[in-house]
């Protein structure tokens, strides 16, 4: 028999503190069914990791979010990749991977070394005290990426507010997204208008979409929705795994201390931070038949919640699950999910991570927290709104 819960994963409580819940729903069983959404919730390792291998079982075609795009129109137009299964996602996937490749990273390192040693430079000469959520998580991030992508300097103010709205929409129609909804038209139309060829830098990966057109690799029509994943994809999630790492850091001086004595720990510690706080906490599936999950039935068509932050807390597949530890290895976490869909930006996301943690570390031994953290509550993300910290 299946359990059931009437508990809210979108709801304040727990936005605020998931963890009792994950807890709940791992004790529970393998999956759970949550009668307030009429979704199928699961959290353990085993499951999470082998629904995300099952692309065909478990599709991302109908929408990867509680809207089923079987039935509801989706209130933008489906992405090539997150919300498309096989072929369809094929070959969008195949440009992106070779665009975002870790050798075609190279290019990029020493420049945005010198960034964030720039950027770590200016803030340290203000004083040793700044909240980290604003002048570093999310001013790395919105001062290379982007520049790398290559859409003009105008209005990329809106970046954040869209990537927030997005990963609020994935979840129910809350007072989340009904704060927010009256922005999606705009912020939608200026980020749709930053796709075009004519507006994107020559050298930069929006401009590398469109030659993969050229080359007959994609179409011209899929060209600018491939340029909008990076757009949806890349701010937000790097900018709230970039606050996950400094607050762990701020709160493990003794790992803080290690970095600095072995620098190429910066990889590893973004992995961990990232399994520890997984900043993109859950999404959907549908299935596609009625799939059988240990001795439950989920029912063709319905949704499946996969709780990745749950997974990556799991006593069943990791030691001491909440503890941050650097010398765990984290390889095997699902903070970037598992399988066809697995994260096509990570190795951005680990380069901007090596980048500003080397020009911080290099340059403070120690890193605080300075005043009450404040979360940022989102349907999908664990976010920080503000992090005081103090350098010394
Ligand atoms: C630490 C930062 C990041 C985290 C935690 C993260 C997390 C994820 C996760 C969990 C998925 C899987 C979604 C699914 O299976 O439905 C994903 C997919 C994706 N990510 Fe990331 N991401 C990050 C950074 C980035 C960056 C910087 C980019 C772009 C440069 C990016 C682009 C994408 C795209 C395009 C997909 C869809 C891939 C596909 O469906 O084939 N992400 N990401
Ligand atoms: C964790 C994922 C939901 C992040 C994400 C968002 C948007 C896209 C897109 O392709 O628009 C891809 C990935």
């Amino acid at each position: 028999l299946l359990p059931t819960s009437d508990a809210d994963p979108f709801g304040p409580e727990v936005l605020e503190d998931p963890l009792p819940f994950h807890a709940d729903l791992r004790d529970a069983g393998p999956v759970v069914h949550l009668s307030r959404y009429d979704v199928y919730a699961m959290g353990r390792y085993e499951h999470v990791h082998a629904a995300l291998r099952d692309w065909q079982g478990f599709q991302s075609g109908a929408g990867v979010g509680l809207s089923n795009f079987r039935t509801e129109p989706p209130w933008r137009p489906p992405s090539l990749l997150l919300e498309s299964d096989p072929p369809r996602h094929d070959a969008p996937r195949r440009v992106l991977a070779g665009i975002l490749a870790p050798r075609e990273l190279r290019r990029l390192r020493e420049r945005w070394s010198a960034v964030a040693d720039e950027l770590v430079d200016a803030l340290l000469a203000a004083g040793d005290e700044f909240d980290a959520v604003p002048k570093l998580a999310e001013a790395f991030p919105l001062r290379v990426f982007p520049d790398a992508v290559g859409i003009p300097d105008e209005g990329r103010e809106n970046l954040l507010p869209y990537g927030d709205f997005l990963f609020n929409a994935f979840g129910p129609h809350n007072d989340l997204v009904a704060a927010a909804a009256h922005r999606a038209p705009e912020l939608g139309a200026w980020v749709n208008a930053q796709c075009a060829r004519d507006v994107l830098a020559p050298d930069g990966f929006g401009a590398r979409i469109w030659a993969a057109a050229d080359r007959g690799e994609i179409t011209a029509e899929q060209a600018p929705l491939v340029v909008r994943s990076l757009l949806s994809a890349g701010v937000d999630t790097t900018v709230q795994a970039l606050a996950t790492v400094l607050h762990a850091f701020a709160t493990h001086p003794e790992h803080w201390r290690r970095l600095r004595a072995e620098p190429q720990l910066a990889r590893v510690a973004f992995d961990e931070a990232i399994r520890w706080g997984s900043p993109v906490q859950t999404f959907f599936r549908t299935a596609t038949t009625d799939v059988r999950v240990g001795d439950a039935v989920i029912p063709d068509g319905k949704k499946i919640l996969m709780f990745l932050a749950s997974a990556n807390h799991d006593p069943r597949r990791w030691t001491d699950p909440e503890a941050f530890d650097l010398s765990r290895d984290p390889s095997g976490h699902l903070g970037f999910g598992f399988g066809i869909h697995q994260c096509v930006g990570q190795h951005v996301a680990r380069l901007e991570a090596e980048c500003l943690l080397d020009a911080l570390a290099r340059r403070v031994a120690t890193i605080e927290i300075a005043g009450p953290t404040r979360r940022h509550h989102n349907n999908t993300m664990r976010a920080w709104g503000s992090l005081p910290m103090r350098v010394g």
